[in-house]
Formats: structure tokens, C-alpha cells, sequence
């Protein structure tokens, strides 16, 4: 397959000629060779796919929320490649029995795949670490969806264990201990939000990041939510993802969403959201995941305080972001980052996350000149609601794994419109048969993409987003 043309995240021009499962050549003036299938890709941008290292796919135990075939329809349908899968199923991914389970149910996966294991009081490290674990984790130090929620000393003996393997742990960082419990007395959807404060999320953050400096190991923050968050962790030179409902929403749209739009962390005051996304935008934020929790509408539907926790965002979150890039808001390269070149540093994936000679074909290619408002029912998750209704995305057209076109539609044909196609489960566990967790012997981590703002300034703006900021 030869893209012919194709804008690239940097803004050149270039033939990108795709071989098995590789790209064999980015040049200009490629010859198309015979039988080789051309896509004029004039005027269109060709990028990494995206590698979402936050997803919650539902199998086993949950595939009226989701499977591995919608969710992994939904991602490359959305331009993602790679999704990392999290622990929280049923039964949890605490050990190699567990492990084993949703790895079969994963080969029904249209795209490559990580799959975590996660840290229970009954979780096994040897029968785990025995398979191949992408990472650890999310580690949840607050109940989130499944009640995984753990102590200090059961966090302190996780990162030792993954440490002794060379493997990442991610971490869910909220403090229960900082919930404001007087919100418990209001019904509204906003009550949430005032319960779970961004103290208790920064302050975790904090903690964790602390414990890891002592044992001079890294981590992974989870879907940090707050500029403090950020900070935290960025400060003690630990990295981490930003979701983009925590981009794009606040609690200004809880009014709409009402208790669909309760996730954990959740939504937090605009001006807290405009800094988050500042972030995002300056680089201090490693990258972008969607932290992809879907549940029904129906299950949606109930009183703030029973409603489970989290939003579908797996097909959308490129698009988003791509729509911004439009605009110039962001820049493409910082989109390719966030979304594809940084996950793949950060989680050791040397052979995806750019557009390069040699690298696995991950493509994903958009029309820029188009974009499409987002709805529900052309979204293919089995999850039949999303927090961005009506919004505008820049969808993909085409989308490669590893060469195989995965998703494709018309480009004249709208998103979720009837020109629509997709291929078979070719995704890959892209930790199997990986060597390099034991010899890799780096874990000095610093990551060098961060364009680093000064320490003062930012405790300084710490200082002025004081906590009481949290009260309604
Ligand atoms: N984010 C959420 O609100 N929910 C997630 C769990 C999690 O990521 O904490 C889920 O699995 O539903
Ligand atoms: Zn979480
Ligand atoms: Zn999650």
C-alpha cells in the first residue's frame, strides 16, 4: 500500500509505502510498484495511531457494557492502534488465571493490545508476572468502578514487586481520607464533583509520586484532573495522562449531563479544566488516554449517588483532538505526541508512535478539511450515549494495524455512514514474547519531551488554586 502525498505531523509532504506489517519507506517521488494499492492522500494528514494507555473494555464479566470486539471497533473506527486494557473486570486481573481468561477473550481484538494486572489484598505477583503484563496497574488507592481501592503498605509492596520486574505501575490517585462528606447531603449531579475533591486527588498524587521518589522507582498517574495533579507528578519526575472529558468538560456541563457525566476523578470547575487543558497545550502533560469506561444509559440513569462511575471516550478522543489541531489549538506534532510518540516512550514501545521507516504501520489518515458533529448512534461501543454529543471531530477515513486496514469508510461518506468497513482481529498482545523488561536495566526515566516551566512558578499557581475551591 503506497500513501501518496500524505501531510505528515511535522508538515512535510511524503509517500508513505506500507510492507506486511511495516512501513517500509517514507520518501518523496515513490514509484508504485505492481499489484501495490495507491491512496491519494493530497491534502490529508497521516499519523500514528493513537496508543490509548487507558481503557476498560469490559471482558470478562461486563459485555453488556462492552466487548473486545466493540470496544476495539470503536477504537480503530476512532484512529486508535493500541489500547491498554485495566484490571477491573470480573474476575479483577489479579492473577495468572484471570490473566489468562482475557487474554483469549483479547484475540476478538481489532487492535493491538496491553493488558494490565491489577492489586487486590487477594492478588498473586508470581502467577501475573509470569504472563505477559503490559504494566501494573490501574492501581486504584480510592474505590473507582470494582472497588479495587487498597492501602498504603499493599501500594508500597506493588511497586516493589513490579519494580524487581522492570514494570510500570499506573496509578489511580485520589485520597479518600479528602472527600468532603457534607456533599453527601445534596442530590444534584454537581454533588460529585464537590465530593471528590482536587485535594484529595492532588494530595494523592503527591503520596504516591513521594513513595515512589523513596524507592527511587517511576509511576504512571492515571487520568490526572487538576493543574495540581499535573504538577505533582510532574515535579517528582513522574509522568502523566490527561483524559479529554477532563479537556473538553467541566462542571459547567454537569447541568446537561446530569449523572451520566459522574466518572472518577470527576469534572472539575472550568477554571481548573482551562489550566488542565493549558497543560496539555504547553506539554507538560505526558499524554492523552481516554480512560474508556463505558456503562449504559440506562445504568446511567439513577440517583447521583448510585449511578456507576465513568464515560465512553475511546472513538472520540482523536477526533477531539484533531479538531483542535484544525483550529490551532494544538499543533499536530503536539497531538502526534500526546497521543502516539509519548505513550510509546513511556511505555516501551519502540516500535510504534511515529511515522517512520521500519516502524510497525499503525496509520491512521484524516481529511482535515472535514469535520463531522459527534452522535451517539454512528459511534460503534456498545456503550449507547457519550458525554460529547454534537461536538465536532476530524474522524479517520482509513486505519492501518500493523499493515492491515482495520476500519474504512468513503471519504466523501460520513462517519458511522454506509460506506463503512472493518477487518478481521489481527491485534496483538505487544507484550508477548517481549524480552526487554529484564535486560532493559534503565530505569532512570526522565522524560525529554517536557518543556519544563519553572518549579516556583508552579507552586505559586498551586498556592492560588487553594482547596477551598472545592466547596460549593
Ligand atoms: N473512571 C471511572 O469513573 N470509572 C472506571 C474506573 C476508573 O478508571 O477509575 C470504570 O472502570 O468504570
Ligand atoms: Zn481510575
Ligand atoms: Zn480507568
Amino acid at each position: 500500500m503506497l500513501f501518496r502525498n500524505a501531510t505528515l505531523a511535522d508538515g512535510r509532504r511524503r509517500d508513505v509505502r506500507v510492507s506486511g506489517e511495516t512501513i517500509a519507506a517514507v520518501g518523496e517521488g515513490l514509484e508504485a510498484r505492481e499489484g501495490e494499492r495507491v491512496v491519494d492522500a493530497t491534502g490529508k494528514r497521516l499519523l500514528p495511531g493513537m496508543i490509548d494507555a487507558h481503557v476498560h473494555f469490559r471482558e470478562p464479566g461486563d459485555s453488556h457494557k462492552e466487548t473486545w470486539e466493540t470496544g476495539s471497533r470503536s477504537a480503530a473506527a476512532g484512529g486508535v492502534t493500541t489500547v491498554v486494557d485495566q484490571p477491573n473486570t470480573s474476575p479483577p486481573t489479579v492473577d495468572g488465571a484471570a490473566f489468562d481468561e482475557k487474554t483469549d477473550l483479547a484475540e476478538a481484538s481489532l487492535v493491538d493490545f496491553g493488558l494490565n494486572g491489577g492489586v487486590t489484598a487477594d492478588w498473586d505477583p508470581d502467577s501475573l508476572f509470569d504472563r505477559d503484563v503490559f504494566a501494573l496497574g490501574e492501581v486504584f488507592l480510592a474505590d473507582s468502578t470494582g472497588n479495587m481501592g487498597i492501602e498504603e503498605p499493599l501500594f508500597v509492596d506493588a511497586l516493589a514487586e513490579a519494580d524487581a520486574r522492570d514494570v510500570t505501575v499506573t496509578v489511580h490517585a485520589e485520597d479518600a481520607s479528602l472527600f468532603n462528606v457534607s456533599a453527601k447531603e445534596r442530590d444534584d449531579a454537581d454533588a460529585w464533583s464537590a465530593y471528590r475533591t482536587a485535594r484529595a486527588e492532588a494530595a494523592a498524587v503527591r503520596r504516591a509520586c513521594e513513595v515512589a521518589v523513596e524507592r527511587e522507582t517511576r509511576i504512571h498517574i492515571a487520568h490526572t484532573s487538576t493543574p495540581e495533579g499535573i504538577d505533582a507528578a510532574t515535579e517528582s519526575g513522574m509522568t502523566c495522562e490527561v483524559t479529554p472529558h477532563h479537556m473538553y468538560l467541566s462542571r459547567s456541563d454537569l447541568r446537561g449531563l446530569g449523572t451520566h457525566g459522574r466518572m472518577n476523578p470527576p469534572l472539575r470547575r472550568e477554571k481548573r479544566r482551562q489550566r488542565v487543558y493549558d497543560r496539555v497545550v504547553e506539554g507538560q502533560v505526558d499524554m492523552i488516554a481516554t480512560d474508556h469506561a463505558p456503562h449504559t444509559a440506562a445504568e446511567k440513569d439513577a440517583d447521583i449517588w448510585d449511578a456507576p462511575s465513568g464515560v465512553p471516550g475511546v472513538e472520540t478522543a482523536l477526533p477531539l483532538l484533531l479538531a483542535d489541531a484544525r483550529t490551532g489549538a494544538l499543533t499536530y506534532e503536539r497531538v502526534r505526541d500526546l497521543t502516539a510518540a509519548n505513550p510509546a516512550d513511556v511505555f516501551d514501545l519502540p516500535a510504534k508512535g511515529r511515522v517512520a521507516e521500519g516502524m510497525d504501520a499503525d496509520l491512521v489518515l484524516v481529511d482535515p478539511g472535514k469535520t463531522y458533529p459527534i452522535r451517539a448512534d454512528r459511534l460503534h461501543t456498545k456503550c449507547d450515549w457519550t458525554p460529547f454529543e454534537g461536538r465536532e471531530g476530524v474522524f479517520p477515513t482509513v486505519t492501518l494495524v500493523r499493515g492491515t486496514v482495520v476500519y474504512e469508510r468513503d471519504p466523501d461518506d460520513r462517519p458511522g455512514g454506509e460506506s463503512e468497513s472493518f477487518g478481521d482481529p489481527v491485534g496483538e498482545n505487544v507484550r508477548a514474547g517481549d524480552e526487554t523488561g529484564d535486560d532493559a536495566g534503565d530505569d532512570g526515566f526522565t522524560h525529554s519531551d517536557r518543556e519544563s516551566e519553572s518549579i516556583a512558578d508552579l507552586a505559586a499557581e498551586v498556592v492560588e488554586e487553594s482547596p477551598e475551591d472545592d466547596r460549593s
